[in-house]
């Protein structure tokens, strides 16, 4: 039998992967080498994110052929906004920052191009390019969560980011969306696949470069 959408597309990003696993952030986490400040910088960025993901979402809610699609991830829409919020309220609020002052930061570079980058494919394209855009987010967390479990932080903060990514919870609805990703794959034209395999591999660069901006504690330049 040939190879599911999954695998395939999984094969185009896994050096990308391993890159994520490997970056000074990401082992920064485990070993408590990440200092306050870089982790302060992605929860900041990380809240713009979520809100132009929970829109990409909103897009691929529109494009879904069938109800329990739309219904999924319109319910991933909520829990976007909602349940990581709440994550990010609690933890910036650990990290000595109040609403108002998060609401001052304004969005960096890298945020705003993987942000404006899921927002234009969502709109204009297929049901399947927008599936393959907003996958990479989904995905890589699930895989990065796992990773991360196994090492386990002595920080408390991150040990409470780690907790949410790597629950059984998180890591069915992963599985969800990989099922309709299959799907897509399997039907989609020649053509649609390669822009299916362009989206997933753009956004899987753009989780790489937003673990770096906020290492770099990016900021623009002018
Ligand atoms: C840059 C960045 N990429 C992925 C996620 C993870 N994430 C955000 S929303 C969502 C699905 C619905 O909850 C997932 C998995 C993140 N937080 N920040």
């Amino acid at each position: 039998m040939a190879e599911r959408t999954r695998e395939l597309l999984w094969a185009d990003i896994s050096q990308i992967y391993r890159q994520i696993c490997e970056h000074p952030f990401v082992t920064g986490l485990t070993d408590g080498s990440l200092g306050q400040d870089r982790f302060r910088h992605y929860i900041v960025q990380d809240g713009h994110y979520l809100r132009a993901y929970a829109r990409a979402l909103a897009g691929c809610a529109a494009k879904a052929p069938v109800e329990s699609e739309l219904m999924m991830f319109a319910e991933h829409v909520g829990v976007a906004i909602a349940a990581e919020a709440e994550l990010h309220a609690g933890l910036l609020a650990e990290l000595g920052l109040g609403a108002e002052q998060v609401a001052a930061l304004p969005v960096t570079p890298t945020t705003q191009a993987y942000a404006s980058y899921l927002l234009a494919a969502t709109a204009s394209g297929s049901y399947a390019e927008a599936v393959a855009a907003v996958l990479p987010c989904y995905w890589i967390y699930a895989r990065v969560g796992e990773h991360l479990q196994r090492h386990g932080s002595p920080e408390p903060l991150f040990q409470r980011w780690i907790d949410t990514y790597a629950g059984q919870e998180y890591q069915a609805v992963v599985e969800a969306v990989l099922t309709v990703t299959d799907r897509l794959g399997a039907h989609a034209s020649a053509a649609e696949w390669e822009l299916m395999r362009r989206r997933f591999h753009t956004s899987a660069r753009y989780e790489w470069m937003f673990f770096d901006a906020a290492y770099r504690l990016e900021d623009w330049p002018v």
